[in-house]
């Protein structure tokens, strides 16, 4: 599992890591790796390193020094370099007396200028002739969007960007873009990633991130977020063993769909079957086109009759009536461990008797989106998705998948998984019906609550993800390309998030395409795992 860990905790880090190694070799260490990575930038998109031209986009900090810094590293590898100076009297003075002595040339953001911009002449040219361009602007301590000059720097940008531990303009904590901000095709970011990485529209905004190694490990704390990698989940994931049977890997119970929405129950017991190789049981109104699609399903078509089963996955499609509601009591009664979604988490946001009805030692999973996110919590989540859904799990004692585009899994103690979804094909209906089904079945099979909701959902997403025919193998390399794509500067591709290849390839499917991915999913996941064993 990876880290996140939030800029107080860097900083803290950082000064443990000070009283150990200068923070001017920290810096140097920091800057190096961003300048290896904007060589391999130019090379990929210019076909070569010396003669080339790199602007670095300095602002007041040590976010701008460590441009500078790397500046100075590509100078010694034939790199031009022009640091356009946003700050100019509180530049980081080494640095910039570093790149100087390095034959790298400083001018001032504003000056004189041919138009009505405010940008200088010299420094509009460096940004709009530059083959690739480093953004120092602003870094742990950024507030709000681009200021104003920054931003009509960043309007002229059109080379590749490597961004120096965060790109410009991003809420550093919450990942949220509310002005100009920089799009980057690489952020190169220092021990640790933060959460702008990961959260909101700062996951498009960050493009690949790199983290590179300054010597803070064993001074971070605890992560205040984590992410799962593909090998992870290929490791975890149930299979059946030589002394398994039908029933040894756990029974789930599909309580889902009505008469009116029998699609919901067929998505959610085919992602059952598809999960797991145990027995999925269905009860409900749509018992017969249910086993239609999936003969291996015991269905029945009351929820009394439905037989023995280690979890339940309910909600899709039942209803918020009185029939509805008789189901989720049942299951909840069970004592099982239960994936609620859908209908069942309006019933339980409606009628706080229900709740009584829950064995408190049985493990419950809410998935809601935002709508019945905000039912649950009794208002909308805001930017700080986060402590939002922190604050659910421990209200209701249950683990709390909140869906987006960027998942976020509360535990009731606290620990949160993300998943920063590379794209946006699960964007479609029933595929939380599909979430769904995977829920119960990893459920069933033993799995614990919070790691099966972040199991589920990166195989959820990355079976979107080859239905759409990005064709990204889990844990493989991305494609490349300009994280500004065909779309120009600052402006995400029309066809979803402006990063690599991936998001402009592909084509919209349904959910029963991202469903039948799923054994693909499952199979690539497991194919990382493997590999990585063997590494
Ligand atoms: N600690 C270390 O040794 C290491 C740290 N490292 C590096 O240091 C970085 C943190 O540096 P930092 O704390 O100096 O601040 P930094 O982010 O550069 O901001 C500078 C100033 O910018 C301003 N500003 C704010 N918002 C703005 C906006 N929207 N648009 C424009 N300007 C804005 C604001 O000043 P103001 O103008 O408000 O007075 C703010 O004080 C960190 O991200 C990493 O890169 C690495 O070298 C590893 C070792
Ligand atoms: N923009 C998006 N990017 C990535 N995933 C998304 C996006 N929007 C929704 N999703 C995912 O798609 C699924 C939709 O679930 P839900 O809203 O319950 O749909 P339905 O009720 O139609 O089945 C969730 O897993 C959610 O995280
Ligand atoms: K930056």
């Amino acid at each position: 599992m990876q880290g996140v860990w939030t800029p107080d905790q860097i900083r803290a880090a950082e000064q443990r890591l000070f009283t150990r190694t200068p923070e001017p070799q920290v810096m140097r260490r920091a800057a190096h790796a961003v300048s290896v990575h904007a060589v391999r930038l130019l090379a990929e998109c210019t076909g070569g390193v010396a003669g080339r031209h790199a602007t670095l986009l300095v602002g007041a900090g040590n976010n701008g020094g460590d441009a500078l810094w790397a500046g100075t590293f590509l100078r010694r590898r034939g790199v031009g370099v022009t640091a356009v100076l946003l700050a100019p009297d509180k530049t980081h003075p080494a640095g910039l007396a570093a790149l100087r002595r390095a034959g790298g040339r400083a001018v001032a953001a504003d000056g004189p200028s041919p138009d009505t911009s405010g940008i200088g002449a010299e420094a509009a040219d460096a940004v709009e002739r530059a083959d690739a361009v480093i953004d120092g602007i602003v870094g742990l301590s950024g507030r709000g969007g681009l200021r104003p000059t920054a931003a009509e720097l960043w309007r002229r940008v059109t080379a590749p960007v490597v961004a120096v531990d965060l790109p410009s303009g991003v809420d550093p904590v919450t990942g949220a873009v509310d002005g100009p901000a920089v799009l980057a095709d690489v952020t190169v970011t220092f021990g640790g990633r933060r959460p702008c990485h990961v959260l909101g529209a700062g996951a498009v905004h960050s493009g690949d991130v790199e983290v590179a190694d300054i010597g803070l490990d064993g001074y971070l704390p605890e992560p205040e977020l984590h992410l799962l990698d593909a090998a992870e989940v290929g490791e975890n994931w149930p299979v059946p063993g030589p002394e398994d049977d039908k029933y040894t890997q756990g029974v789930v119970g599909v309580a889902a769909g009505s008469a009116t929405f029998p699609g919901a129950a067929v998505l959610a017991s085919g992602a059952a079957v598809q999960a797991t190789s145990g027995m999925v049981r269905y009860a409900g109104p749509a018992a017969d086109v249910v086993r239609s699609h999936w003969p291996e399903v015991v269905a029945t078509g009351s929820i009394t009759d439905a037989g023995r089963v280690q979890a339940w996955a309910v909600g899709p499609g039942i209803g918020t009536g009185a029939s509805g509601r008789e189901v989720l009591l049942h299951v909840l009664e069970s004592g099982r461990p239960v994936c609620a979604d859908a209908d069942s988490i309006t019933l339980l946001a409606n009628d706080p008797t229900l709740w009584d009805a829950r064995d408190p030692d049985a493990p419950l999973v809410l998935t809601p989106h935002a709508g019945e996110f905000a039912r649950l919590a009794g208002g909308e989540a805001g930017t700080d998705r986060v402590s939002a859904a922190r604050d659910v799990a421990a209200r209701f004692d249950a683990v709390v998948l909140f869906k987006g585009n960027t998942t976020v899994i509360a535990a009731p103690d606290g620990r949160v998984l993300v998943n920063d979804s590379r794209h946006a094909w699960p964007a479609t209906a029933g595929s939380g019906d599909v979430l769904t089904g995977l829920l119960g079945a990893l459920l069933a099979g033993g799995v614990e609550p919070w790691l099966a909701c972040g199991y589920a959902t990166f195989v959820h997403s990355l079976a979107a993800e080859l239905a759409a025919g990005g064709g990204r193998a889990a844990g493989g390399a991305r494609s490349g390309g300009s994280a500004r794509g065909p779309a120009g500067p600052g402006v995400a591709p029309a066809d979803g998030p402006g990063r690599g290849g991936t998001f402009r390839v592909g084509a919209p499917i349904g959910a029963s395409a991202l469903l039948a991915a799923v054994p693909d999913a499952i199979r690539s996941v497991r194919e990382a795992a493997f590999r990585a064993a063997f590494r």
